[in-house]
């Protein structure tokens, strides 16, 4: 159904936007190239992919209301979601009129919540994942805490970006953790899910592409690192055993295949001495997949747009090692400006993108610094450093 047929496909297309942060950002200039009309949606006005969209809305995404009046205004051919917290139940509704959404509207069901797409990885597909429990009283955490062991990761099942995560490392943290965690949910859900804290060799993003009419194909890994559960910094190409990525491969075309659609994905594991664990996934570009804006010849955003829209996708081609470093406000502050941006740029091959959100809170991820090196050391080095130089003011 909604097979975009490569050879008829007609341009420009109209494309709905639903969250407009800093990677629909680049989704729309990537739309916007082709002459696509894009319309951005968020929760707030002046958000950055609203400063390069043909025009905006601002509703509460959570509204089904709210939904139904742009989508009726605006009679989009593609609605394409940009963070979790959507009504998604009504995007299933809109799915059944003939608008295309992306990847599909059970996939951003799925994808919405943490749980439903744990289930369907783990009991579904019988996938490797953390062991887990969910609780919705903090009397059921402490009986899930006990059974999951410590320490453990308490996360909000509706949350991103690392928001109301802890690790707990003892049943007396327990508490502090549900509080936490329930403070920082988004939307109506007061259910939290706990995990078995992996302790990896590193984690990877692995950027694999579902098209309508082709095969999936991938993105060199991705490599990151993550503090509070928020990406830091990541690289590409990520040093992993070639078997090891083989593996990760074969499962990420095995949940994207269960999900369906087109689009890019975010597939994110946890690699281990002997083990491939699968963590989560984004049914949509990934924050750490932002290091492709330097690192290839085509960057997830154009990857995800093609997709999208069926059109070929001859060749992905790493352009040499390469490296992403954010940059984070550390204060509340209604009128942001930046220093630094001359000093990080004048060393080579260094990139600087500041987002333009409208307002900055402590750890509110406002740009990204890019760099290519020698090797994933120098890249790394230099776009910390060049993220190290630009300063909120
Ligand atoms: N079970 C776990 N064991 C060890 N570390 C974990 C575990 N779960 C999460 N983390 C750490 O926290 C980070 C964020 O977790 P997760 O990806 O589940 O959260 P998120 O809020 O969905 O993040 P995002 O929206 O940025 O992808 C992970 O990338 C990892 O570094
Ligand atoms: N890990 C998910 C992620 O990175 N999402 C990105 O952050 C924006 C929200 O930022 P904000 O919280 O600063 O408004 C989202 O709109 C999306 O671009
Ligand atoms: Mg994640």
């Amino acid at each position: 159904m909604n097979k975009i047929m490569r050879n008829s496909l007609k341009l420009p297309q109209k494309l709905m936007l639903l969250g407009s942060g800093e990677l629909g950002k680049e989704f729309v200039i990537a739309a916007q190239r082709l002459g696509n009309y894009v319309i951005a949606v968020d929760r707030y006005a002046n958000a950055p992919a609203m400063q390069v969209a043909d025009c905006y809305e601002v509703i509460s995404m959570l509204s089904a209301d709210d939904l139904e009046a742009v989508v009726s205004k605006h009679q989009p051919d593609f609605i394409i979601p940009e963070i979790e917290a959507i009504r998604t139940e009504k995007l299933l509704e809109f799915e059944q009129r003939g608008i295309t959404v992306i990847p599909t509207a059970a996939a951003t069901n799925y994808t919405m919540n943490r749980d439903r797409i744990r289930e369907l990885a783990s009991q579904e597909l019988g996938i490797r994942t953390a062991k887990y429990g969910y609780a919705v009283t903090l009397e059921e955490l402490i009986t899930a805490s006990d059974k999951i062991g410590f320490p453990n990761v308490v996360k909000p099942v509706m949350s991103s970006s690392g928001k109301g995560q802890s690790v707990v490392q003892s049943q007396s943290e327990v508490e502090k953790a549900w509080i936490y965690a329930i403070a920082n949910s988004r939307g109506d859900s007061q259910k939290v899910i706990v995990e078995e804290f992996i302790n990896f060799d590193i984690e990877i993003t692995l950027l694999t592409i579902k098209q309508w009419d082709a095969p999936t194909i991938f993105c060199p890994p991705i490599g990151h690192r993550q503090e509070r559960g928020d990406y830091q910094e990541s690289w590409q190409p990520a040093a992993i055993a070639e078997a090891k990525i083989l593996d990760a491969q074969a499962i990420a075309q095995k949940v994207t295949d269960a999900l369906g659609g087109a689009g890019i994905f975010g597939v994110e594991f946890f690699i281990t001495e002997d083990e491939v664990i699968f963590s989560e996934l984004s049914p949509r570009p990934h924050d750490t997949g932002m290091v492709t804006l330097i690192s290839q010849n085509l960057n997830e955003f154009e990857l995800h747009l093609r997709a999208i829209l069926g059109l070929p996708i001859p060749h992905i081609e790493l352009l040499g090692a390469s490296a992403s470093a954010v940059i984070l406000a550390s204060e509340k502050s209604d009128a942001v400006t930046f220093t630094g941006v001359a000093d990080a740029l004048s060393e080579k091959d260094v990139d600087i993108k500041l987002f333009g959100k409208p307002n900055a809170h402590p750890y509110r991820r406002m740009g990204v610094a890019l760099a290519k090196g020698a090797d994933v050391e120098e890249a790394r080095q230099k776009a910390t450093v060049a993220a190290g130089k630009i300063k909120l003011v």
